[in-house]
C-alpha cells in the first residue's frame, strides 16, 4: 500500500518514522510519503489560503493548490482521498479495515477553516473515492493529528506489520464487536492486588469464558451501543463458544 500525506506542517508527521509504522516502511510493507503542500504553490509567498467567500472568520485553503498536489499524487492510478475534518463521518475500526484494502490513500491535511469544498467535489466527480472523516466529536487545529491516528490504525492491519496477527483478533472493536477483556502479567500480586485465579489455573476453557464474560461486562458498562449493535447470532455465538 502507498500512503501520501499532504500538509503545510510535514514535520508533524515525523512520528510515522517511529515504532511499528516506521519499521513497516523500512521493511517495504508500506510506502508512506509525506509532502509539503507549499511545494505546489507558484507565488513568491507560497500562498495556500485566501479569505472565505460569503465572509466569516479565518481563511480557507485554495482549491487550485490542492488540485495541483492531488493530481500529481494520484497520477499513477485510482487513489482514495481522505480528508480529516470534524464535520466528517466517524472513523471507526471498520473504516480502518476498509481503507486497509486500498492500493493508495492520499490524506489531505486541512488547516485554517478547512479546504475549499470543491476539492472533494472535484475528485468525487473524477471517479475517486473521497472520505471526509472525523476521529471524534472535537476540533483540532488541522488534519495532521487525525491523519496520524488513521494512518496508524490502517497500517497496523497490513500484512506483516503486527508481529502476531492473532493479537488483532481479540482486541477492542475486533471481529467479536466487544471491548477487550482486562489483561494481567507478572508479578501475580502487586500493590496487594492479585491476578484473578482463573488466569493462573491453566484451564483454557474457563479462561476463555472468563475473558468473554469480562469483555461483555466491560462493553455493557462502557459502550452499551456496541452491545445493541451485536446481532442476536453474534451474541448467540458468544454463548455457544464457551
Ligand atoms: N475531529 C477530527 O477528526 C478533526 C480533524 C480536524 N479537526 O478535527
Amino acid at each position: 500500500m502507498r500512503i501520501d500525506i499532504v500538509s503545510i506542517f510535514p514535520e508533524y508527521l515525523a512520528a510515522l518514522d517511529l515504532s511499528l509504522v516506521g519499521k513497516a516502511r523500512v521493511a517495504g510493507l508500506l510506502d508512506l510519503r509525506v509532502h509539503d503542500l507549499r511545494d505546489w504553490t507558484t507565488d513568491r509567498h507560497r500562498t495556500v489560503d485566501d479569505t472565505p467567500f460569503g465572509g466569516g472568520a479565518g481563511m480557507v485553503m485554495r482549491p487550485d493548490v490542492w488540485g495541483q498536489a492531488i493530481d500529481e499524487l494520484t497520477a499513477t492510478g485510482p487513489a482514495h482521498l481522505v480528508v480529516p475534518t470534524p464535520s466528517g463521518t466517524t472513523f471507526t475500526q471498520r473504516t480502518a479495515e476498509a481503507l486497509a484494502t486500498e492500493d493508495q490513500l492520499v490524506f489531505a491535511c486541512g488547516r485554517y477553516e478547512g479546504i475549499d469544498a470543491r476539492v472533494a467535489e472535484h475528485y468525487r466527480a473524477a471517479g475517486h473515492r473521497v472520505s471526509e472523516l472525523s476521529i471524534g466529536d472535537y476540533v483540532l487545529n488541522g488534519g495532521e493529528v487525525a491523519s496520524l491516528v488513521m494512518v496508524e490504525a490502517v497500517a497496523r492491519l497490513l500484512p506483516g506489520v503486527i508481529g502476531n496477527p492473532e493479537s488483532l483478533v481479540e482486541e477492542s472493536h475486533g471481529a467479536a464487536g466487544l471491548l477487550e477483556y482486562p489483561v494481567y502479567t507478572k508479578p501475580p500480586v502487586w500493590s496487594d492486588l492479585e491476578v484473578p485465579d482463573v488466569l493462573l489455573s491453566g484451564h483454557h476453557a474457563k479462561i476463555r469464558r472468563w475473558r468473554r464474560d469480562r469483555a461483555l461486562e466491560k462493553t455493557s458498562a462502557r459502550r452499551p451501543d456496541l452491545i445493541a449493535a451485536l446481532d442476536a447470532s453474534t451474541l448467540d455465538k458468544h454463548d455457544r463458544a464457551f
